[in-house]
């Protein structure tokens, strides 16, 4: 696995056999479906890293459903996906957006991002429910401070040391970004629009705790405005429900708002698709553009379960679809990963006598 570099200037068409659009555990293991069938594909994420909804909404916390796993976390699973994929070399094209796929005339698909462009001749869709956004602050020039005093994703609590930090939000994000910078930040304030929270109990016990210990302080009310030098963001206007205003003067503003997905450009792709799902067969998973497949919460047919061994298992049935589509008139015959020589030649795997 390498990564391409994201500021690369768009160049040459990368010619191949297969692209997966979407790098969640579904479009991962696509890939090593793919690979076992000989089918070397591409993978592209409109996220800076692999994961997905495991790694962006619940990283460390629990899932049990998993065959033969039975527990790991969202991460360890994204982290077992990889390591299995990773004798393939996969090219990995994070922080890229698919914008467009188009037909070509000669039956294979041009792909665009913003930095890159390709020509493959199936495309498998494992977009889940769209690329992740923020949800950003509706006020109007906030942006320019984005990224200096105002960041979107909170991580890594040291580097907020000794300073005033207003968070805004009140679901889980807020709240552990809260707790994570009790006794490291000089001061911390949640504005958040009502005294209730959306977290798990035990960390709403921890946030009021501090709450109460006055580590934490609470001001209800909505950010209204903000006033600001070209250079620095100085003070945030905070409106409460009386109308009152309070003015509050950050170091650092973490808007923890959530994560809104996107459907994006999927809905100008050309494919039929059903409550913003992509419409599939339940044979090949092909959606009614043939050559394009779509796997994983992205995809909709009857009896449709957004479960992750769902999605591995339209994963597998679509890269028989993708072998059919590639190799026309061809028989594609299962073979068996304990006993295939080819498959152990694929897998770089020698398994003992
Ligand atoms: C809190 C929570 C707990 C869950 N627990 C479980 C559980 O215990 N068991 C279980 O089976 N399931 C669970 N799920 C559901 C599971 O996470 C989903 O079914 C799974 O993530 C779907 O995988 P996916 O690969 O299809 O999509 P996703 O994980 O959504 O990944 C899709 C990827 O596609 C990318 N993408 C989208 N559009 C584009 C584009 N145009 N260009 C480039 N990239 C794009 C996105 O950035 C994203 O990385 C849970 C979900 C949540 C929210």
């Amino acid at each position: 696995m390498f990564q391409k570099d994201p500021v690369a200037e768009k160049q040459a068409p990368i010619e191949t056999d297969a692209i997966v659009i979407g790098a969640g555990p579904v479009g991962l293991y696509q890939v090593f479906q793919l690979g076992l069938l000989g089918i070397k594909a591409h993978l592209i994420d409109a996220l800076p890293q692999a994961g997905g909804q495991c790694v962006e909404l619940y990283a460390d916390k629990p899932i049990y459903d998993i065959p033969g796993i039975p527990f790991c976390t969202g991460q360890e699973l994204i982290d077992r996906l990889q390591a299995q994929i990773k004798v393939l070399q996969t090219p990995f094209h994070f922080n890229q957006e698919v914008t467009l796929i188009q037909k070509r005339a000669d039956g294979r698909f041009d792909v665009e991002t913003s930095q890159e462009t390709f020509i493959s001749k199936v495309i498998v869709v494992s977009a889940g429910v769209g690329a992740f956004k923020p949800r950003k602050l509706s006020l109007s020039g906030i942006d320019s401070y984005e990224g200096k005093q105002v960041f979107y994703k909170f991580s890594q609590a040291k580097q907020y040391a000794n300073q005033d930090i207003v968070i805004n939000g009140g679901e889980t994000a807020a709240l552990e970004a809260a707790v994570a910078l009790a006794g490291i930040a000089k001061s911390i304030t949640l504005v958040h629009r009502r005294d209730v929270f959306k977290a798990e109990e035990s960390l709403i016990q921890r946030f009021q705790g501090l709450c109460a210990e006055n580590v934490i302080k609470v001001q209800l009310g909505q950010v209204t405005n903000f006033k600001a030098t070209a250079e620095k963001l100085s003070s945030l206007e905070v409106t409460d429900f009386d109308g009152q205003t309070h003015d509050l003067t950050p170091d650092t503003l973490l808007p923890l708002l959530g994560i809104s997905p996107k459907l994006g450009p999927i809905s100008d792709w050309g494919i039929d698709l059903e409550n913003k799902q992509v419409l599939v067969d339940t044979e090949k998973f092909q959606s009614s553009t043939a050559g394009i497949f779509a796997v994983g919460d992205i995809n909709t047919y009857p009896g449709k379960k957004k479960l992750i061994v769902c999605g591995f298992h339209e994963a597998t049935l679509a890269a028989y679809g993708c072998a059919t589509h590639i190799y026309p008139g061809q028989a594609i015959h299962l073979q068996y990963t304990t006993t295939s020589p080819k498959l152990h030649e694929i897998l770089g795997v020698t398994p003992k006598a």
